[in-house]
């Protein structure tokens, strides 16, 4: 089995580095627009070899479309024109609606699987790569049926194999839930980052009193504009509304303090901790 990767980033270099694990004989292909991205997944061990696209795809069994979800969606058409008979593409993007939507206009439809893995860091690059990013971690295939039997038994069984949880869904379901459950969080890590670097101008002042629970909101705000602003722009709908939503909560919230309205106040961060129940899930996992 020939895998190629494209776009050797912290989820197509993961892949790779657990699939290989898995599956020894199997060889891996890598495809970047960096070649120093390129260089870092060869000494990683990540991939066997660089290859421009068009003689990777013509070699592979399997593509990993694994780049931003805006090149995602520049790319998918012509590796569908491309890809040998038989053989599958699936991509890791953090949206599917429009991914699925441009891969149903094309006759080659069957041949793609569109999947999602629920894991990620903050960092970005082969180099933040590590092979237990998505052992345990939750998978979500979108639009299945669409999807060749062949196809969807290989990805499944890729997935599986690595130790990963599968769940299905349409894509609308898929954006509208990570548009709240993924895509606000970095919203607001963003806002909350730079609302305290412009307003705390000196970075000395942060760093001498922030701890714990600032790292730990703001960690987000470190993630990848190039693969963040893309995905915003591609749920613009979904996380518009969770973000009229969340606005809507802070402003209730900021009336209580500023009306001194502590009763209130209580009440409204005490159905908040609900949140610990949802935590210590993740955690346990
Ligand atoms: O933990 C992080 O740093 C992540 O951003 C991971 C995270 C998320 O939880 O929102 C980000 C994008 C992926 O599509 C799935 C998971």
């Amino acid at each position: 089995m020939t895998i190629s990767i494209i776009g050797i980033g912290l989820l197509g270099g993961s892949f790779a580095l657990a699939v290989r694990e898995k599956y020894p004989k199997a060889t891996f292909v890598g495809v970047d627009a960096s070649a120093v991205h390129g260089q870092l997944a060869l000494a990683k061990g990540i991939v066997d070899t660089i290859l421009p696209l068009d003689e990777a795809l013509a070699q592979s069994t399997l593509v990993v479309l694994a780049t931003p979800v805006n090149t995602i969606l520049s790319l998918l058409p012509s590796v569908l024109d491309q890809l040998p008979a038989g053989a599958t593409v699936l991509d890791l993007g953090s949206t599917k609606e429009s991914i699925c939507a441009l891969a149903d206009a094309h006759p080659n439809r069957p041949q793609f699987v569109a999947a999602h893995p629920m894991a990620g860091t903050e960092n970005s690059g082969p180099g933040a790569a590590f092979k237990e990013l998505l052992p345990g971690k939750n998978l979500i295939i979108c639009d299945r049926e669409k999807s060749h039997p062949d196809s969807l038994k290989l990805a499944e069984a890729l997935f599986s194999d690595i130790g990963m949880k599968l769940f299905y869904m349409t894509p609308q379901e898929h954006d509208l839930h990570l548009a709240y459950v993924s895509h606000l969080s970095h919203v607001s890590a963003f806002a909350l980052g730079l609302t305290v670097l412009e307003k705390e101008k000196d970075e000395q002042a942060i760093f001498d009193m922030a701890s714990t629970g600032f790292g730990s909101t703001v960690r987000l705000a470190k993630s990848s504009p190039q693969m963040w602003a893309p995905i915003f722009d591609q749920n613009r709908d979904n996380v518009s509304q969770a973000l009229a939503d969340y606005i809507e909560l802070l402003q209730r919230f900021k009336a209580l303090i500023d009306d001194r309205d502590v009763p209130a106040s209580l009440d409204f961060m005490a159905r908040a901790n609900v949140i610990r129940r949802v935590l210590e899930g993740i955690e346990k996992r």
